[in-house]
C-alpha cells in the first residue's frame, strides 16, 4: 500500500475529481459517511458528540459528520472555530446543508472565543486541522488543541484524518498535537503515524476507503510503502516436489557467548523452522552442547575460546571458499571481544555475499566506520534504534532518522532495517517500506535474534536480499500475532515466535488442490 504526501493526496483528490463523475464534494461526503458509520459502530446513540471543526475541508468533514449523525439521532453538534478568515467552498456547502436540517447544531467560536465544557462521558470529535496544515498551530488554534487534550482523561476524542496540529510529512515535535485515541484516516496512512514520536497522537488508526481514482494511485510513485499479505504471498515460493535440501542453501551462523548462548539457539531454531537447507552454527566451546541438544538439526562448529568467537574467519579463507556458504548470519549474542572483532573484519575481507548482520555484529560496526566500508553490497542490516544510534548516530527527529536509514541503504547499497511497531525498511532505491504485522508482545529479550535466524534463512534459501527482508519482517510479525492470539502478549516468548512461524507460512501458501 502507498503512503502519499499531503501534497499527492491533494493530486489525487484534484484528479478524481476532474477523471471520474465524483465531485469534490462527493468526495466529502463519502469521507463523512465512512466516519460516521465507524462511529455509530463504536458509540451508542446516547452518547453526546461534539464536534470541533477548522475554516477548511477538515472542518467540512466534521459539518457533514454533525448533520449524518444527526439523521441517526445522535445529539451532535459543530463547533465552528473561526481561526482562519478563509472559508472552503466544500466547509460552506456543508454548513448551509447543516444549517438548513439542524440550524440549532452549528456553533460558532470567534478567534480567542472559549470552548463549550463537553457533557460526562461526550466522545469529541477533532475535524479542525486536516492535512493542510501549513504551519505549526499556535496562538489561539494552539490553545485549542491543549484545551482539547486536557479533556483527554474525562473522554474519548476521534481525530478525522489526522489529529489537528499533526503534520503528515515532517516531524511534528515539540508542537501542539491533538492527542487522539482513534484516527480516523481517508484512504492512505500518512508517513507521521508511523513514527514512534508521534504514538501518543494518533492512537488507534482506522482507514477508510473514500474512492479516490485507482488509476492516480497506481500510477504515482511513492518513495514509503507499507507492505501487504498480497504482496508476501506473490514473493513466496512454495517448494517443488523434486527439490531437496541441497536446493535451500546451506547458512552459517555466527552466534553466542558465554551467557549469551541463548540468542543463538533462538536464531539457529527460527532459521531451520524458516526453511533453510543447511544451517551450520559456529559457537564457542560453552555453547556446543546447548546448541546440539537445543536445535538438532543444525551442525555445529566449535571456537578455540571457551567464552568468545574468534576464529569464524577461518571458514572462509578465500573468496573462493565463500560460495560453500549462500549466506551468513551474524551477531546475536556475539560479544564484542577484541578476538571477535578481529575475526569479523577477517571475515568480511573474503566473504563478499549478502549477509545478516545483527546485534553485537553491528555494535562491532558502529565503532569501526572503515569495518562498515567492507560490508557486502546488499547486505541486510537489522538494527533497534540503539544500534542504530550507535551505527549511525544522533537525530533530532524521527523524519531525520528516516532520512538517515535511507541516506545509508542508498550510498552503501544496502538493506537496512529499523526494529519498532512499524519496522521501516530501507532499500538501496531510496524506497522505505513499513511492516504493520507484529505486537507488543514481541517487546520480548530474543525476540530480534529470531528474525536475524528467520532473514539468513531466506537468503539460503535464494530469495533476492529486498524479497528476504519484506518477507522475513512480514513473518516474524505475523507469527508474533498468531504466538499472541494463543498465548497472550504478556506470556507469549521469542521461543513462541519460532513454533508459530509454521502457521505464517501456511496463509502464504495458495490453494492449489484439484
Ligand atoms: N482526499 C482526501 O483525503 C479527502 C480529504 N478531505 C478532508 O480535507 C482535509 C484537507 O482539507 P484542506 O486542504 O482544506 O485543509 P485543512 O486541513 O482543513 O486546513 C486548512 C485550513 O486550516 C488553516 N490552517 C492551516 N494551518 C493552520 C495552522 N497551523 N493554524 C491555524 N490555521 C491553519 C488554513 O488557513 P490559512 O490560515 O493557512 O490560510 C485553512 O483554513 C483532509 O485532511 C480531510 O479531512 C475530505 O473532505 C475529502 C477527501
Ligand atoms: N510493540 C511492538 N510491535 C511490533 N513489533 C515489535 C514491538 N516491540 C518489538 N517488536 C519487534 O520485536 C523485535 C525486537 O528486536 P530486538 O529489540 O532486537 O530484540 P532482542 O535484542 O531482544 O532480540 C523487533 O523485530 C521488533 O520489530
Ligand atoms: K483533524
Amino acid at each position: 500500500m502507498k503512503i502519499f504526501t499531503a501534497q499527492q493526496i491533494r493530486e489525487a483528490d484534484a484528479y478524481t475529481i476532474s477523471q471520474t463523475p465524483i465531485s469534490s464534494l462527493d468526495l466529502m461526503e463519502k469521507a463523512a459517511i465512512a466516519c460516521t458509520a465507524w462511529i455509530c459502530r463504536h458509540y451508542s446513540e446516547d452518547t453526546p458528540v461534539y464536534i470541533f471543526c477548522g475554516m477548511g475541508n477538515n472542518g467540512g468533514d466534521g459539518l457533514a459528520i454533525t448533520r449524518l449523525l444527526r439523521n441517526r439521532g445522535y445529539d451532535a453538534h459543530a463547533y465552528v472555530l473561526h481561526h482562519s478568515s478563509k472559508t472552503s467552498a466544500d466547509h460552506t456547502a456543508n454548513r448551509q446543508a447543516l444549517q438548513q436540517q439542524y440550524p440549532s447544531a452549528i456553533h460558532d467560536i470567534p478567534e480567542n472565543g472559549l470552548l463549550p465544557r463537553p457533557d460526562a462521558h461526550a466522545l469529541i470529535i477533532d475535524a479542525i486541522l486536516g492535512t493542510g496544515l501549513s504551519r505549526p498551530a499556535e496562538g489561539w488554534t494552539a490553545a485549542i488543541i491543549d484545551q482539547l487534550n486536557e479533556l483527554k482523561a474525562a473522554h474519548h476524542i476521534v481525530a478525522i484524518d489526522i489529529p489537528s496540529g499533526l503534520q503528515a510529512d515532517a516531524s511534528s515535535l515539540h508542537t501542539p498535537v491533538i492527542k487522539a485515541d482513534q484516527t480516523l484516516s481517508f484512504e492512505f496512512y500518512k508517513l507521521a503515524f508511523l513514527l514512534p514520536e508521534n504514538a501518543g497522537y494518533v492512537g488507534e488508526i482506522c482507514i477508510l476507503p473514500i474512492d479516490l481514482s485507482p488509476d492516480y494511485i497506481a500510477q504515482t510513485p511513492s518513495r514509503f510503502n507499507i507492505t501487504d499479505t498480497v504482496q508476501i504471498k506473490n514473493i513466496y515460493r512454495p517448494r517443488k516436489p523434486f527439490s531437496h535440501k541441497g536446493t535451500f542453501g546451506h547458512a552459517l551462523l555466527i552466534a553466542g557467548s558465554e551467557g549469551k548462548i541463548g540468542a543463538a539457539v533462538l536464531s539457529a531454531k527460527a532459521c531451520l523452522r524458516a526453511g533453510v537447507g543447511l544451517l551450520s552454527c559456529h559457537i564457542p566451546k560453552c555453547g556446543y552442547e546447548i546448541m546440539q541438544i537445543s536445535a538438532p538439526g543444525a551442525m555445529c562448529f566449535i571456537d578455540d575460546q571457551k567464552d568468545h568467537s574468534s576464529s569464524f574467519h577461518n571458514h572462509i579463507p578465500n573468496a573462493a571458499a565463500a560460495a560453500k556458504y549462500k549466506t551468513i548470519g551474524i551477531g546475536p549474542g556475539l560479544g564484542t571481544a577484541a578476538g571477535t572483532c578481529w575475526a569479523f573484519e577477517k571475515l568480511l575481507d573474503h566473504y563478499q555475499q549478502p549477509m545478516v548482520i545483527d546485534a553485537d555484529a553491528l555494535n562491532i560496526l558502529g565503532g569501526s566506520p572503515a569495518l562498515l566500508d567492507k560490508v557486502p553490497a546488499g547486505s541486510i542490516l537489522t538494527p533497534h534504534p540503539k544500534e542504530f544510534e550507535r551505527l549511525f548516530g544522533k537525530t533530532a527527529n524521527d523524519m531525520e532518522r528516516l532520512q538517515v536509514l535511507s541516506d545509508h541503504a542508498v550510498k552503501r547499497h544496502l538493506h537496512i532495517l529499523l526494529k519498532g511497531r512499524y519496522t521501516a525498511m530501507a532499500f538501496p532505491d531510496g524506497s522505505i517500506w513499513f511492516n504493520t504485522t507484529g505486537n507488543p508482545g514481541m517487546a520480548t529479550g530474543g525476540s530480534g535474534d529470531v528474525l536475524t535466524g528467520i532473514l539468513t534463512s531466506l537468503l539460503a534459501q535464494g530469495y533476492p536480499p529486498e524479497e528476504a527482508m519484506l518477507m522475513g519482517v512480514w513473518l516474524h510479525g505475523r507469527s508474533g500475532d498468531h504466538a499472541a492470539a494463543e498465548c497472550s502478549e504478556e506470556a507469549m516468548i521469542a521461543e513462541d515466535i519460532v513454533e508459530f512461524l509454521g502457521k505464517s507460512f501456511l496463509q502464504l501458501r495458495k490453494d492449489h488442490s484439484c
